[in-house]
This record gives structure tokens, C-alpha cells and sequence, in this order.
């Protein structure tokens, strides 16, 4: 197998704390790799590195075999990596399925020069964009509801409704940032399954940071412990959950999850 991400050497202080120190590790292609640790080990901010939304002080991030260390987010997401993202406040009064068709980047219809002089081309896409719109909502279970306000939706069908944009632009890499929190179970299955028929179907390679140790062990192998901004260790839950160094740093934790 080889890399989706190689994440290597980082390091990034903010201010005097060092939060990411020395890290390491590989996102194989096609794998659900799952990331935990203690409150405050430094997931969000390695996170948000990868994802380009804060930039690292030394080290390189490697996507796909090309080094974009310190690229802006939206340079990555042309690049088939993306993070999802709550459902932004202005768009909560469009329905489900505007939701979807909003995603795709460089879209035709959105560009003055297209919409004045390729009239037949921006229908087009916009008629093919609203088929896969479709194919996605009915993909991910929300048929029933694709013409409700997504502000309208339930939180764990706004998780959905949020996988389901993903599903829109055609990612290599998908980072799910603690997608379970306040989901209930039903749904939470549902987004569980639709993560692993996207891994499966799709062939998308996720990152997953999870304080749900069920929803981890459903998806995730392998795992990766996270603790004082560097790995502790990685492996398969089973070994992970047995690892007295583990149980000390995170469930001996008294805030952890
Ligand atoms: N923008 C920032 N400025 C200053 N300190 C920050 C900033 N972002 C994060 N930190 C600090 O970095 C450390 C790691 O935070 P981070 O959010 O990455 O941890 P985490 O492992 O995701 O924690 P949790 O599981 O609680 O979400 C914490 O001590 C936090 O206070």
C-alpha cells in the first residue's frame, strides 16, 4: 500500500506551548484511519494542519506523493483532499438538495464569463450536477427530506447532509473532525455505514477524529494515539485498547471521552 498523507516531523507552537511536537505518521491509500487521544494531545491542530486551515512551523505535509506543506485549504481541496465542515449559517435556508448542488468547485453557473457566453454549457452542468445531487441524497438515506431547509434538519441528518457534500466533489481524502458528537444512535449507524460504503464504493481514504471508542472501533484501522502532540502509538484498536501506556494516557485521563 502507499501513502494518501505522509505527515512528517511537524512541529507547531502557538505562542510559548508546544502543541505538535516531533509528529509523524502515514495515511495509507484506501484505509479509515482513526485518531485519539487525551483533551488537548494536539488532534484538532494536526488536523487543521493537514486540512490547511492553520499552517505548521517546521516539518512537511505530503498528499498523494507531492509536498503541500502550508497550502491553503482550498489549493488542497482542488487537490481531492477536504474536511467537512458545519452547514455555514446562510446556508441553512437553502434545502438539502441545494446543499449539495452548492459544492462542486469551479462550478460553471458561478462564473459571469460561462453564464454570458456558454448559456448551453452552465445548463448542462447544472442538470448534471443536480442528477448527481440526487444520487447522493438518496446515497446517503435522505430522500425523504432532500426539498426541507437544512436548518430544519435534525443534527444528525446535518452530519449526513455534510458526508453527503463530500460525496459531491469527488475526494481522495476525506477528515472528519468528531462527526459523532450529539448524533444519535440510529443515525450515528447511518453515518457510519455511509463512511464505509464511501471507503468501499469510492475508494475514499478518511481520517477520522473520534472521542466515540464504538464508532472507532466500528471504522478505524488503524488507530493512531495521539498524546503531548506526537504518536504514542499506532495499531489495531484491539492492541490499542490493551496498551497499558494508552490506558494510562487516555481512558487513565480524567477528562478523556
Ligand atoms: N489557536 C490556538 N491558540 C493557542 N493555543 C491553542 C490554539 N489551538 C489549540 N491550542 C492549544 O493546543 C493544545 C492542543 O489543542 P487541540 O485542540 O489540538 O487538542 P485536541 O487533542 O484536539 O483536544 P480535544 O480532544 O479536547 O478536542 C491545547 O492545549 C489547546 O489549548
Amino acid at each position: 500500500m502507499s501513502s494518501m498523507i505522509e505527515v512528517k516531523s511537524v512541529q507547531k507552537s502557538f505562542g510559548r506551548l508546544k502543541v505538535i511536537n516531533d509528529c509523524s505518521f502515514n495515511i495509507e491509500k484506501g484505509s479509515i484511519t482513526g485518531m485519539i487521544g487525551p483533551n488537548g494531545a494536539g488532534k484538532s491542530t494536526i488536523f487543521n494542519i493537514i486540512a490547511g486551515t492553520i499552517p505548521l512551523d517546521t516539518g512537511n505535509i505530503i498528499l498523494d506523493g507531492e509536498d503541500v506543506t502550508n497550502q491553503t485549504a482550498n489549493a488542497l481541496f482542488g487537490k481531492g483532499l477536504l474536511r467537512t465542515f458545519q452547514i455555514a449559517h446562510e446556508f441553512s435556508h437553502m434545502t438539502a438538495l441545494e446543499n449539495l448542488m452548492m459544492v462542486p468547485p469551479r462550478q460553471l453557473g458561478e462564473n459571469l464569463f460561462n453564464a454570458w457566453f456558454q448559456p448551453g454549457k452552465v445548463a448542462r452542468q447544472e442538470t448534471k450536477n443536480r442528477r448527481k445531487a440526487l444520487e447522493v441524497i438518496d446515497y446517503i438515506g435522505l430522500d425523504h427530506v432532500k426539498n426541507e431547509l437544512a436548518g430544519n434538519l435534525s443534527g444528525g441528518q446535518k452530519k449526513l447532509l455534510e458526508l453527503g457534500r463530500t460525496m459531491m466533489t469527488d475526494s481522495k481524502v476525506v477528515l472528519l473532525d468528531e462527526v459523532a458528537a450529539g448524533v444519535n444512535r440510529t443515525l450515528l449507524k447511518g453515518l457510519t455505514d455511509n463512511i464505509l460504503r464511501m471507503n468501499r464504493d469510492l475508494g475514499v481514504t478518511f481520517l477520522v477524529i473520534e472521542h466515540d471508542m464504538d464508532m472507532i472501533a466500528k471504522l478505524c484501522d488503524p488507530v493512531i494515539v495521539l498524546a503531548q502532540g506526537s504518536v504514542m502509538v499506532e495499531g489495531k484498536i484491539e492492541d490499542i485498547q490493551n496498551n497499558p501506556q494508552v490506558i494510562e494516557a487516555y481512558f487513565g485521563s480524567t477528562d478523556a471521552a
